[in-house]
């Protein structure tokens, strides 16, 4: 999916929602445990509660590798069902990769080429040669980690060189000669409030993916104030806010009730910039 595409979806839908699929089968709820392939059979529950009031999805690889074969078969048909049934939905990879190049590029095969999703979570650390590979497929998005919603994030990515330029924007400025507004996109922690203007001032007009509102307790608004831009440039992540929110076998709607309040919140944020 494009951007022209991607941008068309948010403002057709009022929403810049990315649900989060992070299942973990110790938080669901018991009708869930007992089917056949839990994660599966969850994850479509949500998907169909929820796909009214988001553009994107993004499963994150931890929850299903953990599992081993049986956790990427469930991770493959939650992809597999997301295309056909749901073509519009955005879909991000959260698998955070990235290695010498030649590594690299048997990663990118896989989620560009195997499982066919429109994104994939990138970690800067290895530079350059680590990052192209991924940008070598044509409508093919690479989401780079810029700076993050964990306390972690002052470890490294807010530390200062002599000149006073902190680790992120190092990393905003170096890979924009990589890749650009069309291809890449910085994950941004909804964590980080105020620090999206600077964020804005290296990458104003980037596609942000923000994850850490709800269970995180980032805040929607704060993330607008300082980081929606003219096309919106925003996809607010949610996961455990949103897919856990119900316990019982009325859970999808629960799931659907906490996605549609984000979602209206998006509607305000979206009309304020027309
Ligand atoms: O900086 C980052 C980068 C990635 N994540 C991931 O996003 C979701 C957030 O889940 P919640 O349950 O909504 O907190 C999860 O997959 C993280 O691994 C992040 O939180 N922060």
């Amino acid at each position: 999916m494009n951007r022209k595409q991607l941008v068309e979806q948010i403002f057709q839908k009022k929403t810049f929602l990315c649900v989060g699929l992070d299942p973990d089968i110790r938080k669901m709820p018991e009708c869930v445990q007992q089917e056949e392939d839990p994660i599966f059979f969850f994850n479509k529950q949500i998907i169909d509660a929820t796909a009214p009031y988001c553009v994107a999805y993004k499963p994150n690889l931890a929850f299903y590798e953990c599992l081993g074969v049986k956790g990427m078969t469930s991770f493959e048909r939650t992809v597999e069902y997301l295309q056909k049934f749901y073509p519009d939905h955005f879909i991000i990879a959260d698998a955070k990769r990235g290695d010498i190049g030649n590594t690299s590029a048997m990663y990118a095969r896989t989620f560009f080429e195997e499982y066919n999703v429109d994104a994939l979570t990138v970690a800067p650390y290895m530079g350059e040669d680590s990052v192209t590979p991924f940008l070598e497929y044509k409508g093919k998005w690479v989401v780079l980690l810029a700076l993050t919603s964990n306390k972690g994030s002052h470890d490294f990515q807010l530390t200062e060189d002599k000149e006073g330029e902190r680790l992120f924007e190092k990393v905003l400025k170096k890979s924009q000669q990589w890749g650009n507004e069309d291809n890449m996109m910085y994950v941004v922690g909804a964590t980080q409030g105020q620090m999206f203007q600077d964020i804005r001032k290296v990458a104003p007009n980037h596609f942000l993916l923000v994850p850490g509102v709800g269970a995180q307790g980032g805040s929607l608004q704060d993330v607008c104030k300082y980081g929606i831009i003219k096309d919106c440039g925003l996809l607010v992540n949610s996961s455990r806010g949103i897919i856990y929110a119900g316990h019982d076998e009325n859970f999808a709607q629960a799931s659907a009730e906490k996605a549609k309040d984000l979602q209206q919140q998006m509607e305000v944020e979206l009309s304020k910039i027309g």
